[in-house]
């Protein structure tokens, strides 16, 4: 007959399976890059743009369009068509901008161009998981949109052979309105073109997106096809990263956590993000590359699929490790040299190895997708990591240290700190929680929503009251190791009073 304590030491095994197939799945994310992907771009601009006239060239104005500028491009521009079926129509009501064709201007360098260029082509290509060696760029168009320009969803067809995707670089000229949206197999991301003064956005060609219409202002853009390179015969071309199948198996582990029946199960999963982000970064919506295409997934499945299975949330964690450390006498107080003379005491290293740690984990911020700030200094168990080794990606933290104090020995503080995703199972949020926590239950079950009532969908409201036992401290507290008298150095706490302290 199998024991209790048997079937418990299964349980712990089937339970080791299911967290390592969780960090299999999420991992393998980083196999991919997204289906889109954004950014802003350093002013000035390393190049000039001439417009070829028949009689002379016009000089764009390059510190921002204004009103003339808009009237000379305009003059040597067309209405841009789309493609229906085999044909291009121009219909304002689907399309309305201004174009010129790749031959109808010229991109002139300066001497910063072409590292720019590349360091360009290499975010481009990484974040939509492209090979850059195999990518070829080449212009298409200057697009012009006026006030009320426009264009209703759509996918971009091949323009030339091997042609996977579209890089658009948006040129300085105030606008409001006109952002690109993107979806794709149920993600979606925009493209705020108007909240920079020149900025990038690049895509697979199969994902659908739209320009929806200027408000005030011109929004003035280059295109350029983004190309397998040389074009393909029988090679598939690159496309858009196969989310669908890693929403499936991250769907599949999630499930098989969610289904064991209570203890000893862990209430809540830490996944360690790639990068890092501060306390002013870290958002749903600023995370970078892979981390954003598993939050997505990991926000999708919370919402469909698993609904009112579990919360996710995003967490900038530390660690804090103090203890007794090793320490050099002679070298700290200072000694007599072997011809009587005293040499003096040695400011201590930057580092110092610990006899003995106590270490305690804490949340320095927890926020939900929508931004919300639910709690920090709540303590959280590091057996809840996926990764075997937690804190892992960083170098060492930083370090507090007192030195030798006459009765005791010195003893050092060691902070380390990291960023994660925290995937925490809605039946087991007290435990994140200790102190209680009141929400409005999500309804279970996984109901297709329309993305429009996804939208409008009301907040969970997740609010931890503050824990009783733990001290809650200021968010933006740097303790630092400072000398004191006798050569010695103190702990002190630095608050930025500047920034918003908790
Ligand atoms: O204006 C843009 O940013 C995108 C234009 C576009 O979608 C296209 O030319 O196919
Ligand atoms: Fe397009």
């Amino acid at each position: 007959m199998t024991s209790y304590r048997d079937l418990h030491a299964q349980q712990k095994v089937v339970n080791l399976e299911i967290k390592d197939n969780i960090l299999k799945a999420l991992d393998a994310v980083e196999a991919c890059g997204s289906y889109a992907a954004t950014g802003g771009l350093n002013y000035p601009m390393p190049f000039d743009i001439h417009i070829r006239k028949t009689d002379g060239v016009i000089q764009c104005p390059l510190k921002g369009l204004d009103q003339e500028g808009f009237k000379k491009i305009k003059s040597q521009a067309r209405k841009a068509p789309y493609g229906k079926g085999s044909q291009t129509i121009v219909d304002q009501k689907v399309r309305y901008t201004y174009e010129l064709d790749a031959e109808q201007f010229e991109l002139q360098p300066t001497q910063k161009f072409d590292a720019w260029w590349k360091s360009l082509l290499a975010k481009v290509s990484k974040s939509l998981g492209v090979d850059a060696s195999n990518m070829d760029v080449h212009r298409y168009k200057m697009l012009l949109y006026p006030p009320g320009g426009m264009f209703k969803a759509h996918t971009d067809s091949e323009k030339e052979p091997g042609m996977f995707g579209t890089l658009v670089i948006t040129l300085p000229s105030r606008h409001d309105g006109g952002d690109v949206v993107l979806r794709h197999a149920g993600h979606k991301t925009t493209y705020r073109s108007s909240d920079y003064r020149f900025s990038w956005a690049a895509w697979y060609s199969d994902v659908r997106h739209e320009v929806k219409p200027v408000e005030s202002g011109a929004r003035w853009v280059l295109t350029f096809n983004l190309c397998a390179r040389p074009p393909p015969v029988n090679r598939p071309l690159p496309s858009t990263p196969n989310v669908e199948r890693h929403e499936a198996v991250i769907h599949k582990a999630l499930a098989a956590w969610l289904s064991v029946p209570g203890s000893p199960r862990w209430p809540y999963l830490i996944y360690e993000l790639d990068h890092d982000y501060t306390l002013a970064s870290i958002k749903f919506n600023t995370l970078k590359g892979r981390d954003k295409v598993r939050a997505q997934i990991l926000d999708k499945l919370s919402k469909k699929e698993l609904k009112g299975k579990y919360k996710l949330f995003i967490a900038l964690l530390e660690m804090e490790e103090h203890g007794d450390c090793y320490f050099d006498y002679d070298h700290e107080v200072g000694s007599k040299n072997r011809y009587g003379g005293y040499r003096a005491p040695q400011p201590p290293p930057d580092w110092h190895e610990f006899r003995e740690i106590e270490s305690t984990r804490r949340t320095m911020t927890l926020l939900d997708l929508d931004g919300e700030d639910l709690d920090d200094n709540l303590e959280f168990d590091s057996g809840n990591f996926l990764q075997k080794t937690a804190f892992s990606k960083g170098t060492k933290g930083e370090e507090g240290y007192t030195g030798y104090m006459g009765n005791y020995g010195p003893e050092a503080t060691h902070w380390y700190r990291t960023t994660a995703l925290v995937i925490c199972s809605w039946s087991e949020l007290d435990y994140l929680f200790p102190a209680g926590w009141e929400h409005e239950e999500e309804a279970g079950g996984g109901s297709e929503e329309s993305e429009d009532q996804e939208e409008k969908q009301v907040k969970s409201a997740v609010r931890a009251p503050p824990p009783t036992a733990a001290v809650r401290r200021p968010l933006n507290v740097r303790r630092v190791a400072v000398p004191v008298a006798g050569g010695k150095r103190k702990i002190v706490e630095l608050i930025d009073l500047t920034g918003d302290s908790d």
